[in-house]
């Protein structure tokens, strides 16, 4: 028997002009956290909503454990524990009884429910707020700890298929952290978990593989790993300009791969055969103080990420300038 939880394939749709998901194939198994990055506007969203019955695609299958999502959407919303992006409304609610009720409606038994609302208090760290009412207009609870109420609601009973949809947004460094955790743990259990970001960094943290959007496009697929190695031999020469100091970046005399500018920082990937003149040039600019410093090292899943994506120039939150030549 197939171990797919969730079979996407040749998924378009299309708002007007607007096509936000292009033949998109994606497939998550059970066990396998698989991360869906896309900067903004890239189409996660939208294939979300497709995933969970609430679009229905222009074209393409949508199978969730089995299960035709277009022909059977409610049947298939039932096999997916969802997290949306927008914060889960809790207000006049404590975390306990939010996470509580969650697991009930899928089904625990009232004992159950008590004790996954204790245990995933405890996993996340926020056993402090667990009886503290929401209020509205964002009173009584911070929004990180609604936002991991809302996690541990999604996951307070099991099922087969854990959508999470930007689940750290608003939540501290050491939470994220346990966050993490417990994605693994439901991993581990045997969950097949679809993440979607735009952080690069955390997604590389915790998924097995990665499906990279751009434009509603697959641009890349496979492993953090894999796709890092997508650079080959590329390296990354990260340099600081002073602050007010002219840019020497974009006539270097040596090969660039990919040029980014954020800030005062600016990265080069280069080729690894071109790392003598790379540092030879960069010397010579810090010992004259045209660069404040610079770093040498291997090209990083970010920076594959930012050159599959570079066309837009939208890759990086920071990001102020993309140029890539040869
Ligand atoms: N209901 C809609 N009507 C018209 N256009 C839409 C609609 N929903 C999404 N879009 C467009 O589809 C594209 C993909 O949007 P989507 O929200 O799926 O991106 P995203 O990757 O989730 O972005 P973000 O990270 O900002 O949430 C965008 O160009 C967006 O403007």
């Amino acid at each position: 028997m197939s171990d797919d939880v969730l079979v996407v394939e040749g998924v378009t749709k299309r708002f007007g002009a607007v096509t936000a998901n292009a033949a998109i194939s994606i497939r998550v198994r059970a066990g396998e956290v698989v991360g869906l990055l896309g900067h903004n506007g890239a189409g996660k969203t939208t294939l979300v909503s497709q995933i969970v019955g609430l679009l229905r695609p222009d074209a393409g299958e949508i199978r969730v454990a089995g299960v035709d999502a277009v022909a059977h959407p409610g049947t298939a919303r039932r096999l997916v524990a969802l997290q949306a992006q927008g914060q889960v409304p809790l207000d006049g609610l404590t975390p306990r009884t939010a996470v509580e009720l969650a697991g009930r409606l899928r089904g625990l038994p009232r004992r159950e429910a008590r004790r996954a609302a204790e245990r995933l208090a405890v996993e996340l760290d926020i056993t402090e707020w667990i009886d503290q009412r929401a209020l509205p207009e964002g009173r009584g609870l911070s929004g990180g700890v609604r936002r991991l109420a809302g996690f541990a609601m999604t996951v307070a009973a099991p099922a087969p298929l854990v959508v999470l949809d930007e689940p750290t947004n608003d939540v501290d460094a050491a939470r994220r952290r346990r966050l993490w955790d417990a994605v693994r743990r439901l991993r581990d259990r045997g969950a097949g978990v679809l993440l979607v970001t735009h952080n690069v960094l955390e997604a590389e943290k915790v998924v097995d593989d990665l499906v990279v959007l751009d434009r509603g496009q697959v641009v890349a697929a496979g492993s953090p790993a894999r796709l890092a190695s997508g650079l080959d031999d590329g390296l990354r020469l990260e340099v600081t300009l002073p602050p007010g100091g002219d840019d020497p970046t974009p006539d270097v005399p040596f090969a660039v791969r990919q040029r980014v500018r954020a800030g005062r920082r600016v990265l080069l990937v280069v080729p690894a055969d071109e790392a003598s003149p790379a540092v030879t040039w960069a010397a010579s600019l810090r010992d004259t103080g045209v660069v404040d410093g610079y770093t040498l090292g291997p090209a990083t899943l970010e920076d594959a990420y930012l050159a599959l994506t570079e066309s837009t120039g939208a890759a990086g939150d920071e990001l102020t300038e993309v140029t890539s030549h040869a």
